[in-house]
């Protein structure tokens, strides 16, 4: 028997994480669900929100399943096929992994029969898609073309026309996809799923052609690196498969992130402080990204900051305070100034 496979893409801070914990708690409750998060800095995040949902969770760090880690994600999925034996695996990759570098390899001969491709879903930020598609086109773009279903976040303070205008923009790219316009608190989980595009459709239409990935016969062990100390920086290396960065060199390869972990308690006027300082891009490289719970004086925050845009929530305890950021340039030791000022 296959085991379904969703995967829920989508360029950082789309709303990949808002959305899989909208379908964990609405459609998926009674199937036993092994979900694979993959986090482009070296500590992770979104684990810690999804940690509530009580299903069976991997996290791979440090880079992404589609390149650098392909060896590690395959890896997981042989082993959680063996020992979890799930249901459904839900698969949400970084947000500048390849869409269809990922249906790739789970096309390997190694895994073809086993799994089957059931939604595929990439979420797109009504809000900064243009500037995206602008930018970063060699990410987004894969990440378009290759969906069932095209699902815009943020899209309850755009006017109409301005939805219709990006769609415009963007369809070229994927001409069979279903779009999905209306805002997700106003629609159900189930409603979400059903909006697809027929998978035979689909898979006639968008899946990649099988191709031999170099370096999965002998695939590497999980990025166990369980938490690491201080700060990090890293290039993502994403690259289509068998060709090497001198061949390719990518607007991607340049993507760093920062990543930090400290006791340190903050205030909210401070992590406001902070969040709102990071669009100086002179200071501290252009952040497209940046994400964390620290501890409080009385609870813990939790901070959300998506290119200029950010949110400052409640955030539960965690073994220590962490943040990521991600971006271009990044100017690492502004950044350590910035957190432990
Ligand atoms: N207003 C609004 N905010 C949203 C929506 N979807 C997500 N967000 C917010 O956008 C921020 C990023 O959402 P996430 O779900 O973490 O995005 P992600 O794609 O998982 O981000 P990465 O960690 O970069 O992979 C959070 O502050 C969310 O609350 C939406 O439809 N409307």
């Amino acid at each position: 028997m296959q085991i379904p496979v969703d995967i829920i893409s989508g360029f950082l801070g789309a709303g990949k994480t808002t959305l899989l914990q909208k379908l964990l708690n609405e459609c998926y409750k009674n199937q036993k669900i092994f979900l694979l998060e993959n986090e482009f800095g070296q500590v992770g995040i979104d684990g810690a929100l999804l940690a509530e949902q009580n299903v069976e969770m991997k996290e791979i760090y440090s880079g992404c399943i589609c390149c650098s880690l392909k060896g590690d994600f395959t890896q997981v999925l042989l082993e959680t096929l063996e020992q979890v034996k799930p249901q459904r695996i839900i698969i949400e990759p970084t947000g500048v992994g390849k869409l269809s570098e990922i249906l790739a390899i789970l096309r390997q001969d190694i895994l073809k029969d086993k799994l089957t491709a059931d939604n595929i879903i990439t979420v797109i930020d009504a809000q900064k898609a243009l500037m995206y598609l602008k930018n970063f086109g060699e990410f987004f773009k894969d990440q378009i073309r290759h969906a069932q279903t095209l699902m815009l976040s943020k899209t309850k303070d755009i006017n109409w026309q301005e939805i219709q205008d990006l769609i415009q923009a963007l369809k070229p790219l994927n001409t069979s996809a279903q779009w999905v316009t209306t805002p997700w608190n106003e629609l159900t989980g189930s409603q979400i799923l059903r909006a697809r595009t027929p998978i035979t459709t689909y898979m006639t239409t968008h899946l990649p052609p099988i191709i031999k990935l170099p370096g999965l016969q002998n695939p590497g062990g999980y990025s166990t690196k369980t938490y690491h100390h201080h700060q990090h920086s890293l290039s993502c290396g994403c690259h289509p498969s068998g060709q090497s960065h001198k061949q390719t060199p990518l607007a991607t390869d340049t993507f760093q992130s920062w990543s930090w972990e400290n006791p340190k308690k903050f205030s909210p006027e401070a992590i406001q402080k902070i969040v709102t300082s990071l669009p100086e891009e002179k200071k501290y490289g252009q952040i497209l990204r940046a994400k964390g719970i620290v501890p409080g004086e009385n609870a813990w925050i939790h901070f959300e900051y998506v290119s200029g845009n950010w949110d400052i929530v409640a955030g539960t305890p965690q073994p220590t305070g962490r943040a990521v950021v991600i971006g271009i340039d990044l100017q690492e030791e502004q950044l350590n100034q910035l957190f432990e000022a």
